[in-house]
């Protein structure tokens, strides 16, 4: 029997139905386990509970002494754990071997945000002192998604451990290998038992978790979807902390340059990195309609129509590997030919060429004539939709026509440009001239309307694993020197 879920400090089977990972690239079963019943999720919980006083009181070094040996087993197995994501994700490895990295950068600027977004402040005051400190909120279910199993679940769970909280971390069912593999390290790592636990499962596992009254708090990557309805089922619980990091509808305007190779470079990061599998990247592209416009498109055209797809471990690395499984690659071509039903039309076609594996070539589609029908819909893959324009205000009102607003850019040589472009756009991350994927962890990490709930993750993830606590103190009770009126002493 497969023990895939770790509750209380023990690897132990799960008790519902039978669950399944496949390599996306290879179409074979890689990792076979059961879900955990809603009974299960409940002992986890029990356990995040129990253990949570201790582990709120350790100080944040003691915390941070484990955690930071969790970052030396990453080290240690970084080669192994990144072959595990690009066999479940189908992501090459010279980029899973980037997502390992982050993970590990992830321990020090954790560190640094906790320090300078929750660290503690002490003020001089006429009588006494005044404090500002921060506390965990106690136990915290984490939700990950499946693009980045290992960095994205880590860049809630390690600044929620820093901060004193319990976890139950929840991956999502695509991935549960790499979640596993994690929790491994974490457990070498000397984490005392109940303070991070890991449930496996699909949406009755997740259901049973976000529902479930014992929890203090819900950290969420995942879709605007799954995020939404998470939102409507914690309404009514204001005491409970929320962090939705959902999808986006990204835009990407191109104005006058001078450098059209590089303009084409930056596109093409931006909507193809990750198989076109990041909330970051580039859905909606805007270019000139003018003769620069014209050619930006056809080099665009040769140069995607070049870009190297292939498996994970081809010995040649391919830019783009398989998506996250055949059905999303079918989404995928099912979503072009909507489009085309609609009006828009095919520049270069998405092929999944294997109905049985997850690859699909990247595609280009103009849907210039159609921008009164496109719906406002993220297309989670390598389909870029592009957008011929006259007019950049008319261009940037449209780019800001979506309920989303994730991240947005300008490829544009003029400094007057950007400064209109900045003030006008709306999105919560915004570039200029460099790709909109590939964001920092040491900024800020979240969008605006249904890409999140104003709960920035990356450097500002400090902010929502603790609520801060205001405190005047003095050593001694003493009476003041002056006492209000009316009062006699
Ligand atoms: N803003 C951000 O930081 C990021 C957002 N994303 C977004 O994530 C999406 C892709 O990830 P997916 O794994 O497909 O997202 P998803 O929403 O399908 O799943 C996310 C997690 O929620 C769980 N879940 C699904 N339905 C649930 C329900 N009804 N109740 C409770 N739990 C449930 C899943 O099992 C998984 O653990 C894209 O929309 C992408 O834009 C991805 C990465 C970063
Ligand atoms: O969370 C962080 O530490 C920084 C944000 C980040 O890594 N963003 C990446 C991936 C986001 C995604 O899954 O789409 C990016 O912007 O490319």
């Amino acid at each position: 029997m497969q023990t895939t879920h770790f509750i209380n400090g023990e690897w132990v089977a799960g008790e519902g139905h039978d669950i399944t990972s496949t390599d996306p690239a290879k179409n074979a079963v890689i990792w076979e386990g059961k879900s955990a019943t809603a009974q299960q999720v409940d002992s986890a919980i029990s356990a995040a509970r129990q253990a949570s006083p201790e582990w709120a009181r350790k100080s944040v070094d003691e915390r941070l002494a484990i955690i930071k040996k969790f970052g030396e087993l990453l080290e240690q197995n970084k080669d192994a754990l990144a072959k595990v994501i690009a066999k479940e994700t189908g992501k090459p490895e010279w980029e899973t071997a980037t997502e390992v990295g982050a993970m590990m950068g992830k321990i020090g600027i954790s560190e640094k945000a906790y320090n300078e977004r929750t660290g503690t402040v002490e003020n001089a005051m006429p009588v006494g002192k005044a404090f500002i400190r921060h506390k965990p909120h106690g136990v915290v279910a984490v939700f990950g998604p499946y693009n980045f199993p290992g960095h994205l679940p880590n860049g809630h769970i390690v600044p929620a451990l820093l901060a004193g909280n319990t976890v139950i971390f929840k991956p999502s069912d695509l991935t549960p290998m790499v979640a596993q593999e994690t929790m491994k390290l974490w457990e070498q790592a000397g984490l005392p038992k109940g303070v991070l636990n890991l449930v496996q499962g699909e949406v009755e596992t997740g259901k049973a978790l976000a529902s479930h009254a014992g929890i203090d708090g819900l950290f969420f990557t995942g879709s605007s979807r799954t995020g939404k309805m998470l939102h409507e089922q914690f309404a009514g619980h204001p005491g409970k902390i929320l962090a939705l990091e959902m999808g986006g509808n990204n835009p990407l305007i191109v104005k006058e340059v001078e450098d059209t190779e590089a303009a084409v470079h930056d596109i093409v990061q931006s909507a193809y990195i990750t198989s076109g599998q990041r909330c970051t990247c580039a859905r909606r592209l805007f270019i000139p309609a003018t003769e620069q416009g014209d050619a930006i498109l056809s080099r665009l055209i040769e140069v995607t129509k070049d870009i190297h797809v292939d498996e994970y471990d081809a010995q040649d690395q391919p830019f783009m590997g398989a998506m996250i499984s055949a059905h999303a690659a079918k989404l995928m071509v099912d979503a072009q030919e909507q489009l085309v039903e609609m009006g828009a039309k095919v520049l270069l076609p998405l092929e999944q060429r294997d109905p049985k594996k997850g690859f699909a070539t990247p595609g280009i589609i103009d849907v210039t004539d159609m921008l009164d029908k496109l719906p406002d819909e993220e297309h989670f893959g390598p389909l870029i939709k592009v957008i011929r324009y006259t007019d950049f205000d008319a261009a940037i009102e449209e780019a800001n026509n979506t309920s989303f607003g994730l991240s947005a850019g300008l490829i544009s040589d003029s400094a007057d440009d950007w400064q209109y472009f900045f003030e006008r756009i709306r999105a919560g991350i915004v570039n200029w001239n460099r790709p909109i994927t590939g964001a920092s962890s040491a900024a800020p990490f979240g969008g605006v309307g249904d890409s999140g709930n104003h709960r920035a993750s990356a450097f500002y993830a400090a902010d929502y694993c603790a609520y801060p606590v205001a405190s005047v103190e003095l050593e001694k009770v003493t009476l003041p020197g002056k006492l209000s009126p009316g009062l006699t002493m």
